[in-house]
Parts: C-alpha cells; sequence; structure tokens
C-alpha cells in the first residue's frame, strides 16, 4: 500500500485527524454491544474464505508459470503487498513436495503494483536438498518484477533445543470490538462531524478478507503520541478449516502486512503518511495454526529514520505457541497533520 493518508492498510486513517478526530473513548464489548455489529462481521466466518476460494487461488499457465487475481486494491490503487507475497509463496510451494514445510520467506517490493492487469508468478527451482529445499519467485507485471521473494522449505526435523518467549497477556477476541465494530460505535455518535462520517463509511465500504480487534484501539488510531508498540488479534475473513500447513502459511503471509508498518508511526500522532510503502518483508514460520482463527500480532518498531520505519512482529496462536515471526521495512513520507483538521 502506498501514497494516501495512511499509514499502513489497516485503512485506520478514517479515524484520524485526516477525516476529523471523532474522540475515541475506548470502547470495551459487552454484551449490549451485540448491536454494534456490523452483518458482516456476524455471518461471514461461516462463509469459505475468500483469500483460498480466489485470491490464493492461482491459474496454472505453463510448469512453474502461474497467474493471480486481486480481490481487494487499497485505495492507494496500488496492489496490496500482502497479495503478492501470499501468492508469490502459493507459486513456489506448487513445486514442493508435501513433506516439505515452508519455514521462511525473504521478499522485496521493487515496484508498484498494478491493480489493473493481473501478477504473473516465475518459479525458480534454485535447490532441492535432503533438508532444505529453496525456490525464488518473481512476481511480475508489463514485463518486469513487481516483487522478488524467495521461500525455503524443510522436512520436519525435531531437536532438543526449543525455546521461545511468552504471549503477552491480553483480553480474548471474545472481549473486543472489531475495527468495522468500532467504526460502527463512532458513526452512532450524534455529534460526529460530516467529513468524519464520510471517511468513516469509505472504510465500512472496503471489502478486506482481514478481521482485526486491537487490543487498545485508542493507541491503534494514533490519537496521542505512545511508544512505537501495538498489538491487536487478527485472522483471515470466512471459513478456511484444517486445510495444509503451506496454505495457512499463505494465508498468514497476506494477513501479515496488513498493519504492520502503522507501528513506526505511533510516536508521531502530529504527521501523516503521504506515501508510505513497504519495502521488504521477511517472515519465520515456527509452529502449525489456522490462520482463519484469531492470532495475536505483537507488532514492535525499533527504529525509524531517513524516511524509513522497521517494525518486527510476533504472531502467537491463542494458546500462547509462538507461530510466526515477521519483519518489514517501508518508506514512510510524512507530513505535518494541518491544523485545522484536528478540530
Ligand atoms: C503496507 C503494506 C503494503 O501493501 S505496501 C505495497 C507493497 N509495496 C509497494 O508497492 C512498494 C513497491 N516499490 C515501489 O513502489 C518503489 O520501489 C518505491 C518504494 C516507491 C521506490 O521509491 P523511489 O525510488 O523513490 O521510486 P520513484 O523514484 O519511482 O518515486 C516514487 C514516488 O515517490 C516520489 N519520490 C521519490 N523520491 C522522493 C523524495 N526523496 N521525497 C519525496 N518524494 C519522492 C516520486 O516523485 C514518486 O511520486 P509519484 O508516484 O510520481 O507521485
Amino acid at each position: 500500500m502506498a501514497g494516501g493518508e495512511v499509514s499502513d492498510s489497516c485503512s485506520t486513517s478514517g479515524l484520524t485527524s485526516n477525516s476529523g478526530h471523532v474522540g475515541l473513548t475506548d470502547p470495551q464489548k459487552s454484551p449490549e454491544d451485540e448491536n454494534l455489529k456490523s452483518p458482516a462481521s456476524q455471518d461471514t466466518q461461516d462463509l469459505k474464505s475468500v483469500l483460498v476460494t480466489s485470491v490464493l487461488n492461482l491459474e496454472k499457465l505453463d510448469v512453474d508459470l502461474y497467474r493471480g487475481t486481486h480481490h481487494w486494491v487499497p485505495r492507494t490503487q496500488r496492489l496490496f503487498g500482502g497479495q503478492i507475497i501470499g501468492q508469490a509463496l502459493v507459486a513456489a510451494a506448487k513445486s514442493v513436495s508435501d513433506n516439505f514445510y515452508v519455514h521462511s520467506l525473504h521478499c522485496y517490493f521493487v515496484r508498484a503494483g498494478d491493480p489493473k492487469v493481473p501478477v504473473l508468478y516465475q518459479v525458480d527451482r534454485t535447490r532441492d536438498g535432503r533438508s532444505f529445499t529453496v525456490r525464488s519467485v518473481k512476481a511480475i507485471q508489463h514485463g518486469q518484477p513487481i516483487l522478488i521473494c524467495q521461500a525455503s522449505f524443510q522436512k520436519l526435523q525435531s531437536s532438543p533445543l526449543e525455546h521461545q518467549f511468552t504471549m503477552p497477556s491480553v483480553p480474548p477476541p471474545e472481549d473486543l470490538l472489531t475495527t468495522e465494530e468500532l467504526i460502527h460505535f463512532h458513526l452512532s455518535k450524534p455529534d460526529l462531524a460530516e467529513n468524519a462520517k464520510k471517511g468513516l463509511n469509505k472504510l465500512l465500504a472496503n471489502e478486506v478478507p482481514i478481521e482485526i480487534k486491537p487490543i487498545n484501539p485508542a493507541s491503534f488510531y494514533r490519537f496521542a503520541p505512545s511508544e512505537p508498540r501495538r498489538l491487536f488479534w487478527g485472522r483471515a475473513r470466512g471459513h478456511i478449516g484444517e486445510g495444509n500447513t503451506k496454505l495457512h502459511c499463505c494465508v498468514a503471509a497476506y494477513v501479515s502486512d496488513f498493519a504492520l508498518l502503522g507501528t513506526a508511526m505511533l510516536p508521531y500522532p502530529k504527521y501523516r503518511a503521504e506515501f508510505s510503502a513497504s519495502l521488504d518483508h521477511a517472515m519465520w514460520f515456527h509452529n502449525t495454526f489456522r490462520s482463519d482463527e484469531w492470532m495475536l500480532y505483537e507488532c514492535e518498531s525499533s527504529w525509524a529514520g531517513s524516511s524509513r520505519g522497521l517494525v518486527q512482529a510476533r504472531i502467537w496462536r491463542r494458546d500462547g505457541v509462538l507461530a510466526a515471526s515477521c519483519s518489514q521495512e517501508g518508506v514512510l513520507r510524512v507530513k505535518p497533520v494541518p491544523e485545522a483538521s484536528k478540530l
């Protein structure tokens, strides 16, 4: 995602000063909040995820050559980075045997993706080893690479060396509101400014195949400076089921690019990103998980400078198992928020 007023693809900016400050009071969910639920969030968890039926369902054109189409396109009208990574990983996995599991991927976004044409994925079978197998994938549009990705797969190999950090203690997803429910909450306020209403309704019209529940909505939406750290529950919208392990990694790769980069903007509510785009993205998969079940994203930005921000994320299963780790650097070209829009 690039350009525009948002700091990442989470499209949360409708709640920020751009559309007018809507005075978030950090609502927590209670039984009477049920009527805040949008119809979409009530029933779509029963439907098959569009990520599986469409976005990650690549068309085979030739040996190691696939075509992917788009589902949700950010309003920047550049392709969503998570979609390109997810599709690249699907293409890579197609030539890898079932007993090898993806353990890492490293990608560079070298050009903006064009939503008007499909993306071709060309796979190079870099190496097939006894324990590890490596694939390189080039995502191509208009004859030029838009993403280069390397993915590595490993056979299951047990080891006496096993450790992980401890998952932070946070409220369960059932006690929190989705971003759509938070928007409905603000839309129900009688004193909401017209421009804020417009911005929020635009956000609701987005058909993002991801659900997010911020742990602390006030810091998520950047109303006051905060440390560059945020936590949220996230999952693919719709049902995927047990499926295969690789497919869940492809879906997680899609989801993981959605709300990372904005973490680097949290200390700077007086600035908005007039241009933001992820430059590179790396993931390491540690344990099996279901990408259609709530996972805790613990994101922190260790550094920002030189018009770039670096963000790391740990992605937890709700039973406390560390499922994956992720790192991303993005370009962040900012400008001050105009005084008037803070009213
Ligand atoms: C958050 C999750 C996401 O999904 S992000 C989506 C995935 N990532 C991407 O699409 C990024 C793809 N990569 C790219 O677009 C390029 O590699 C980027 C990052 C833009 C490389 O930047 P750069 O070398 O500056 O490209 P460019 O010369 O084509 O310029 C692009 C636009 O930026 C502007 N620009 C350039 N330099 C500056 C500067 N120093 N200060 C201010 N603006 C600058 C250029 O004028 C150009 O703007 P415009 O597009 O013409 O409006």
